[in-house]
């Protein structure tokens, strides 16, 4: 492909994640995949080349751009050499007309941006969600340690005990470590936030939204596979990637149950009342982890934002359920939004008057009002809220 063909490729997928964007649609990496597949004369250069263009794009977009042209011509403005693509050639995008209008520049849409400002989260902390992540590992001492393990390149020591750092786009997943369960992808951040649990080995431990088991295999590996740890989801195809990565992370001690939205508690009868602590990795509007999926900041809407709470205090109401008495939540959103951190647990300690928030100790973060705040700017990992709650004996 030509230079200018891959601009305009760049182009016409904007196209397609701006539109994906507003009506829910695939997120960027996937129709970044299915444009490779179906058009098969694109080397992998290309393909490099394509996707870096649709995510600087992205990146160098604060609210939703007109078109897929209009945002690539917010890319010129950053880097000029990017002109000459438009010089009308066959597949390649028309000239660059007097007045055309590139999208505009920023961080995000500018509600978003007010609300940052009011969550404590400064212009440069919002900037640096549009940087790329790293890739983080966890050693899985179900198998392995980080100490001794074998790796094809020597990652960098984090703060985690079993967090090794890469960077951006290393294979890990095509090592024979990974296949083996020896080591997990997960961010830093995710691994911190897990730790705050505190799980030990012999209790009861329910992970009440552990989507494909990112957080459930680490809380195995801190329980060191002994007692009980009951997985939850109420996304069947989520849940179901969980099993075999158990597997091959020798996590046996993991049992998954399917919910009903709304029905939780019928499912959870059994347990009621039982576990020591109950993890609420919440659904959230992510906006800690767009490093890694710019254009979720184009999806989210004031709308949107005010569900994810509900849901929320739902999980949170649901998980006093679960516990005994004494027993602990550790609340967990991927945002730096107050609307789905903070607020959220001020609002659960006025509906919930036998619950404090405890004290977590984290080798990272900041303390924010009841929890902890991990962001990119500040820790290197991607944006987390923390809060833990104990009921009284
Ligand atoms: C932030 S993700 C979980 C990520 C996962 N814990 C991990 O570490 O990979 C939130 C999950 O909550 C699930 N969820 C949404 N509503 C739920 C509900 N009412 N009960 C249980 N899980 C729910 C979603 O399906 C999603 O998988």
């Amino acid at each position: 492909m030509t230079p200018a063909a891959r601009v305009q490729a760049a182009i016409e997928l904007l196209d397609a994640v701006i539109g994906a964007a507003k009506r829910e649609g695939a997120p960027a990496d996937r129709l970044i995949a299915d444009w490779a597949r179906e058009n098969r004369y694109a080397g992998s250069k290309d393909r490099r080349a394509v996707r870096e263009l649709v995510y600087a794009a992205i990146r160098a977009c604060g609210p939703v751009p007109q078109s897929g042209r209009a945002a690539m011509l917010r890319l010129v403005q950053d880097d000029p050499s990017l002109a000459a693509c438009f010089d009308g050639s066959q597949y390649g995008p028309a000239a660059i007309g007097a007045g055309e209008e590139p999208g505009a520049a920023g961080v995000a849409p500018e509600w978003l941006m007010e609300r940052f400002a009011a969550s404590g989260v400064s212009e440069s902390e919002a900037q640096a969600l549009m940087g790329r992540a790293p890739l983080d590992i966890r050693v899985n001492t179900l198998k392995a340690d980080r100490a001794s393990i074998e790796l094809p390149e020597a990652g960098e020591e984090l703060a985690a005990p079993q967090a090794l750092r890469f960077e951006s786009g290393t294979q890990v997943d095509q090592s024979p470590a990974w296949r083996d369960g020896l080591v997990e992808v997960q961010d830093h951040g995710s691994q911190l936030a897990c730790l705050a649990l505190g799980a030990r080995p012999g209790e009861t431990v329910i992970d009440l939204c552990a989507g494909a088991g990112g957080k459930t295999l680490g809380l195995a590996a801190a329980m060191e596979n002994a007692g009980r740890l009951l997985a939850c989801d109420i996304d069947r195809s989520r849940l179901s990637r969980l099993a075999p990565r158990a597997e091959r992370a020798g996590a046996g001690m993991i049992e998954t149950r399917l919910l009903d939205p709304g029905r939780e508690s019928e499912a959870l009868a059994d347990i009621a009342g039982m576990a020591d602590a109950v993890l609420v990795d919440a659904p959230c509007s992510g906006t800690g982890t767009w490093r890694r999926k710019p254009e979720a900041k184009w999806r989210l809407t004031p709308d949107r934002l005010a569900r994810f709470a509900a849901t929320q205090d739902h999980l949170l109401d649901l998980a006093t359920t679960l516990v005994h008495p004494g027993g602990r939540i550790l609340f967990i959103t991927c945002s730096l939004l107050d609307d789905e951190g903070a607020d959220r647990i001020e609002a659960f300690l006025t509906r919930h008057k036998q619950w404090k928030a405890l004290e977590i100790s984290l080798p990272l973060g900041r303390p924010h009002r009841q929890g902890i705040r991990l962001s990119p700017s500040h820790d290197g990992t991607d944006g987390f809220f923390v809060a833990m709650l104990g009921s009284a004996c």
